[in-house]
């Protein structure tokens, strides 16, 4: 970004210093180590496109221009403000967003989700459990299914196992051997999407240990 003040500039700042916050909290629960995870915001539906942390940096560290605008196919709108390289999985969030609709997608690398995948290569399938209302299901008698897919470099392979395995139920996907996908309509609602899934993968994986 250039001293020059346009109408666009502030708003990708603001946006930006939104994700690399956000991007600080989920390194801070250990969730985004060694460089991994990255996050990604909707700014614009027609023509589609989406904030995303810029590639390899500690996610911990990010600052308000470590961040890239890119198009409905995850690649980098030039002049739109920001610099850097748009994360290797914005492919994959800007798949995320126009399969679902949502408006914000995050990505983390926890142990619980690799663990649990590796598990349950068919799917997580959780019940009775008050968490569940934290990602719109019921806490009782309903069996909920996080599905997981095969992990893969193409993020086309990967959007397609995505699309093909997709609950319209469940706000999350499990990436075997890699991590957890979700999203939710804002920053807000992604993050608290986030942290359920990944307590239910926790919770389940703790009794794994225990039987
Ligand atoms: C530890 S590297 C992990 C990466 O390959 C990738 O999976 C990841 O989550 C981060 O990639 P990035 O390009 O920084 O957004
Ligand atoms: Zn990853």
């Amino acid at each position: 970004m250039t001293g020059t003040v346009t109408t666009g500039a502030p708003r990708t700042v603001s946006r930006g210093g939104a994700l690399a916050a956000e991007a600080a909290r989920f390194a801070a629960l250990g969730w985004m180590r060694g460089t991994s995870g990255n996050l990604s915001v909707v700014t614009g539906r027609d023509p589609l496109r989406l904030l995303v942390t810029a590639s390899g940096l500690d996610k911990g560290e990010l600052g308000a221009r470590d961040v890239v605008p890119v198009d409905a196919e995850g690649r980098a709108v030039p002049g739109a403000g920001a610099a850097g390289k748009p994360s290797a999985e914005a492919a994959l969030h800007a798949r995320v967003v126009r399969l679902t609709g949502a408006g914000a997608v995050v990505h983390v690398h926890t142990v619980a989700s690799v663990a649990m995948g590796r598990r349950r290569p068919g799917g997580i399938v959780f019940r009775d459990l008050e968490m569940l209302k934290g990602i719109g299901r019921s806490a009782h008698d309903e069996e909920v299914v996080l599905p997981v897919i095969g992990n893969s470099q193409d993020m086309r392979v990967l959007g397609d196992r995505l699309e093909e395995a997709l609950n319209p139920l469940v706000p999350g996907v499990v990436v075997a051997g890699h991590g957890l996908y979700t999203w939710g309509a804002d920053l807000g609602e992604a993050r608290r999407h986030t942290e359920v899934v990944e307590w239910l993968l926790e919770l389940e994986l703790a009794e794994e240990r225990g039987r």
